[in-house]
């Protein structure tokens, strides 16, 4: 007979950091954060130093109804712009010293030939869910393999998912909504700053396509109605990556709607994740609250791209670094109080 390896147990996770020279607690939620970076990783000392940055982008027919104040284009624009490490999430990653792929999931026109881009795409954009499903469930499937497939591309401890396309707000809100049966209008928000006459209408839109399908969907179904092909290859990689050990950080709303989705498929996975900032997305904050996570950062911020993500990076770092360098009490001959 096999032994089974021990699992550490929370109590023992608390005293080790409890044995570390600072009075009790005084790490605040750094310790809850190295807690479960300990109890996911089971060792006391898990090393988590290096992360990259998977930007996901495609595009989304629910764009042609007018549910975004901008127009498809940018999504491919700003694939570009990645590349080029113009955007928000390459400022941020650079400054960090993490690398960044940019993954063509599904973004509208021919094929970007550009040699740095990871081309994934299952087609050329979704369907409008407002009329049918975004995609048939041979596409998910495809989607969500490709995103495990991925994550065999990168080698870092931790992962952060971010995401590009025009329109996905109002996917992600389509999303959650199926899943877990929360009122639509409170998670629907102004995404890339529509007016308020903009977001009536696309209030209007997603009921609309909301009112197409049953009131609450198994997950399979709810991403083939109403997701992104970014949103089921993130959710792919999120199980991916962490059935392989590594830390998930989960960004703004549609990274959350998407990590929900991974969640609903795999509950088991829900240790490895990080849930990094509260976006101003109207809808993120009832997500999160649904999930019952308490992000790490407010900073008002509302981009995506995995600009959040990135951001709460150091506060991973500091958990591991305080369970495998910081000294105890003993190894340092301090007095206890
Ligand atoms: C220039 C620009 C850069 C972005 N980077 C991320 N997003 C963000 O905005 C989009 C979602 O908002 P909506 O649902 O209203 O279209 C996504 O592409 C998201 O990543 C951007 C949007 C724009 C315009
Ligand atoms: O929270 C997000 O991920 C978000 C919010 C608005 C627009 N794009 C992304």
């Amino acid at each position: 007979m096999t032994s089974q390896p021990h699992r550490l147990s929370d109590a023992e996770i608390q005293s080790f950091i409890d044995a570390k020279t600072k009075p009790l607690g005084a790490l605040g939620r750094i310790e809850t954060l190295a807690a479960q970076i300990a109890r996911f990783r089971n060792t006391l000392t898990p090393r988590v130093d290096t992360c990259e940055l998977v930007i996901f982008a495609a595009d989304h027919g629910i764009a042609a109804e007018g549910v975004s104040a901008f127009p498809q284009a940018v999504t491919q624009q700003m694939v570009l712009n990645f590349l080029a490490g113009g955007a928000a999430a390459n400022a941020f990653a650079r400054s960090l010293g993490i690398p960044v792929h940019v993954v063509d999931a599904g973004v509208a026109g021919e094929p970007l030939d550009a040699p740095a881009l990871w081309s994934y795409r299952i087609a050329p954009g979704t369907e409008s869910s407002l009329r049918g499903p975004a995609m048939s469930s041979a596409e998910l499937a495809q989607a969500w393999q490709t995103g495990a497939e991925i994550v065999g591309r990168t080698q870092a401890q931790a992962l952060a998912f971010g995401e590009m396309g025009i329109g996905n707000t109002a996917s992600a809100s389509l999303l959650a909504h199926k899943l877990t049966g929360l009122p639509l209008d409170t998670l629907v928000g102004r995404g890339t700053g529509v007016d308020p006459a903009g977001l009536a209408h696309k209030r209007a839109v997603l009921g609309d396509a909301a009112a197409r399908t049953d009131t609450t969907l198994s997950v399979d179904t709810a991403l083939a109605e109403y997701a992104g092909f970014e949103m089921a290859m993130m959710a792919g990689a999120m199980q991916a990556a962490a059935e392989d050990g590594r830390m998930v950080l989960v960004d703004g709303f549609i990274a959350t709607a998407s990590a929900a989705a991974a969640l609903a498929r795999a509950p088991h996975i829900r240790p490895a994740m990080v849930f990094c900032h509260r976006s101003q997305e109207a809808g993120h904050r009832v997500l999160l609250d649904w999930l019952n996570a308490d992000p790490l950062l407010d900073m008002d911020m509302r981009l995506g791209e995995g600009t959040g993500a990135l951001l709460a990076w150091p506060l991973v770092k500091a958990a591991s670094a305080m369970l495998c360098d910081m000294a105890s009490f003993d190894s340092a001959g301090v007095s206890q109080g």
